[in-house]
């Protein structure tokens, strides 16, 4: 039988929320079909998010009371359903030239990019261009006439390996959620039984020597040479600031284009100094969360003389 748990209905959750934007103008709001679905969405979330306490009262499980299992797996075959007709018709589309320009049309144009060689890494060019300074990058790129813009983001390879560096180095969460193992396993040559709870350690494994050399040096030119393949998407085990497998951090795209924008927009338009000559504070380094020390830094903008 499969196993559902909090996890899985958060899951579901989420989906059905990036499922709504999806098939959005189609379905959702011109539609009879879309209105359905919502609906249909909205009974399934309300139906299984009402009967959640099942998770933390564990020996309730095998009741499915209320139902919600039932529900889910009713959900995850009407979702499939509805995208898998919804793509059809958008693949039909684009072959009359008749594309609505909505999400799945830009997820398909991703797609048939896909197949170009650049599309995976970096071209030497680029890596070439990434060794110069976050600023100059950001002045090469952007310029001096203009905000940084989200479409510039691809083009600041220097300035994402500076992000990966600092989630290696300090990512927001020491450990992972807790994670049970379904059956009998070996990690690491460590034979796991079944029902084991098991977390994962970010801060060892993100400065794992054999893995990372200089681990606890801040280098972030080790994304553009040495480690230049590794992501952090949670498909590289080394590196693993939003989880990885089914609960990954759902949030992923939008939090790390949050950061990227953030942190390029804040050097783009300021010098940073240090505040003070005073040691750093390390008393949050004290905890699971947050890793890094407090410093304070002065903002000073870049005026038009100096542009
Ligand atoms: C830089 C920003 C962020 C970081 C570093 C981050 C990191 C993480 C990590 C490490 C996890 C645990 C993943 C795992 O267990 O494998 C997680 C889970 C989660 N994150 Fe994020 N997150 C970020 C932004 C966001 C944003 C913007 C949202 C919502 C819009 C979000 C929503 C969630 C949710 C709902 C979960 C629980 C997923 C589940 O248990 O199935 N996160 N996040």
């Amino acid at each position: 039988m499969v196993k559902i748990d909090i996890n899985q209905w958060l899951g579901c959750l989420t989906q059905n929320i990036v499922l709504r934007t999806i098939v959005g103008k189609r379905y959702e709001w011109n539609d009879k079909k879309g209105i359905q679905f919502s609906e249909r969405i909205r009974t399934v979330t309300e139906q299984v998010g009402s009967f959640y306490l099942r998770d933390y009262v564990s020996f309730l499980r095998w009741l499915d009371w209320g139902g919600p299992e039932k529900a889910m797996q009713e959900a995850a075959k009407e979702t499939d359903r509805i995208l898998t007709e919804c793509l059809g018709e958008h693949k039909l589309r684009r072959k009359a030239k008749d594309e609505q320009h909505d999400i799945m049309d830009m997820i398909l144009t991703r797609m048939d990019k896909a197949t170009s060689p650049d599309f995976e890494g970096f071209d030497p060019d680029t890596v070439v261009k990434a060794t110069s300074l976050a600023r100059d990058e950001l002045n090469n790129h952007v310029g001096r006439n203009r905000q940084v813009e989200e479409s510039d983001i691809k083009n600041l390879v220097y300035l994402q390996a500076i992000i990966k560096e600092s989630m290696r180095l300090h990512p927001s969460s020491q450990l992972l959620p807790p994670r049970e193992s379904v059956e009998d396993c070996e990690i690491g040559g460590y034979n796991i039984p079944k029902d084991t709870l098991l977390i994962a350690n970010l801060s060892k494994i993100h400065r794992d020597p054999q893995v990372w050399p200089n681990p606890d040096e801040f280098q972030p030119e080790r994304f553009l040479t040495s480690h230049q393949n590794v992501d952090v998407m949670g498909n590289h085990y080394e590196l693993l600031p939003f989880g990885s497998g089914r609960r990954r951090c759902p949030g992923i795209f939008f939090g790390l284009r949050l950061v990227q924008i953030a942190l390029a927009t804040i050097i783009h338009r300021f010098e940073l100094e240090k505040a003070s000559d005073e040691p750093d504070d390390k008393s949050a380094a004290v905890g699971l969360r947050n890793s890094i020390p407090q410093f304070k830094i002065l903002l000073k903008p870049i005026t038009s003389a100096e542009k």
